[in-house]
């Protein structure tokens, strides 16, 4: 009985990334930084307070893998002194730190050329590409147009779109094409259109996504984003170990948005669900489900979206131990023969200057009944976690990525 489990907590990065200073991210440390700041107390809220308490992850060996990658000295002093799991730390090799590469990548496929990326300026977007958008779309017009945070871009100019019925258009450091309008005012149906055309109008020039941003509200102290977040992703260049997967016979359950960021290649179902704790559930029920050959692939998406880009530490060391609060539950549902494995796609750090992600290295936590707990070092690409899964699958080598499976098992 082989069944995989890929969990991608968005954003979780432990720092030391060798190519950071290249992206302006020396230094940044996601989980490393939140570390410091609530051990100094600089981390409270509603929900939480005092040093960060995560002593599941702690055990399957989070904060080995964090010292592995960093050397961080405040993650050495979380390492329990027995770990249960295997861990150790991933570099990216693909050219952006977004969220389409690094699950690409992780999934076998690294993302080795370069997007198209639109320029810090005011408009951000060509006049060319605004008017094709205007005239397929049938719109008069659009809000923003620059780069921004998309919960104080609503604040800014949410009240000027229900009062015009203009879409507002931003974007970021990543390659994406993002589109706010209001759910029930606009219409998520009529936002979700728009999306799609501006897809087709952003393929020449390499956008990785268009994302729709719709949210709720009647002003700007009440406007809220809601659930219903739709990624256009363009498909990725070659087979992932999603569609090798499917080709040997297997089901890829994808939970939370992995399937927007496949463009549902190699996606046998999707189950999507808002909030870490909904898609924790979901998760849980598609481990219930899946059967021998199978891959249960969740995005726990609000460490990035709710915490990372809006810079709030207490919030993100809060969705980490509520994470390890829920992670038993993880470990309980396998069984002989099961792979599961936690990482990240890029990191976040709430500490950093901006609301961009940040390069930085991913952690490789996991577990499975038999498999040794011993470390497997500092992997040169995120692909080296596809192909162990895939080694676990028993589905064959891929180019990219080597396994580390035969230093879990007495293969070695
Ligand atoms: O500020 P919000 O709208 O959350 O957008 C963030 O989320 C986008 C997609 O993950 C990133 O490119 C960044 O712009
Ligand atoms: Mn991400
Ligand atoms: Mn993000």
């Amino acid at each position: 009985m082989a069944r995989a489990i890929l969990v991608v907590l968005d954003s979780v990065g432990i720092g030391g990334a060798a190519d950071a200073a290249s992206f302006g991210d020396e230094g940044a440390n996601t989980v490393g930084h939140i570390i410091d700041r609530a051990a100094a107390g600089e981390a409270e809220n509603d929900d939480r307070s005092g040093p960060l308490d995560c002593p599941n992850l702690a055990r399957l060996g989070l904060f080995h893998a964090a010292e592995l990658a960093s050397g961080h000295a405040g993650a050495a002093a979380l390492k329990p002194a027995r770990v249960d799991g295997f861990w150790g730390a991933a570099q990216e090799v693909s050219h952006g730190k977004d969220t389409p590469s690094g699950h690409w990548e992780i999934a076998g496929v690294p993302v080795l050329f370069d997007w198209g990326y639109f320029p810090h300026e005011v408009p951000a977007f060509p006049q060319s590409l605004l008017e094709a958008i205007y005239a397929e779309a049938g719109i008069e017009g659009s809000l923003g147009n620059r780069h921004a945070s998309g919960t104080e871009i609503i604040a800014d100019l949410g009240e000027e779109h229900l009062r015009t019925g203009l879409p507002i258009f931003y974007t970021s450091a990543d390659s994406v094409f993002q589109i706010a309008a209001h759910e029930t005012r606009f219409g998520l149906d009529r936002l979700y259109a728009l999306c799609e055309t501006v897809r087709t109008l952003v393929d020449d020039m390499n956008i990785g996504r268009v994302i729709a941003r719709p949210f709720v509200g009647e002003n700007a102290a009440s406007f809220e984003r809601t659930g219903n977040r739709r990624d256009y992703s363009v498909l990725p260049p070659a087979p992932t170990l999603l569609d090798r997967t499917v080709a040997a016979g297997g089901r890829v359950i994808a939970v939370g948005k992995i399937g927007d960021i496949f463009a549902h290649q190699g996606v046998s179902e999707v189950r999507k669900a808002s909030g870490n704790a909904a898609i924790g559930e979901t998760t849980l029920k598609a481990i219930d489900d899946a059967g021998d050959g199978d891959l249960v692939f969740a995005n726990f998406v609000d460490f990035d979206m709710l915490y990372g880009h809006r810079r709030n530490v207490a919030g993100y060391a809060a969705a980490l131990e509520a994470f390890d609060r829920y992670l038993p539950e993880l470990t309980g549902k396998l069984r002989d023969g099961d792979l599961l494995l936690i990482t990240a796609d890029h990191g976040c750090d709430p500490t950093w200057s901006g609301t961009d992600h940040t390069r930085e290295r991913v952690p490789i936590v996991g577990f499975g009944p038999g498999l040794a707990a011993t470390g497997v070092g500092i992997r040169p690409t995120f692909a080296d976690i596809g192909e162990t899964l895939a080694d676990h699958l028993g589905i064959g080598a891929d180019d990219d990525g080597t396994s580390f499976l035969g230093e879990l098992t007495d293969r070695a």
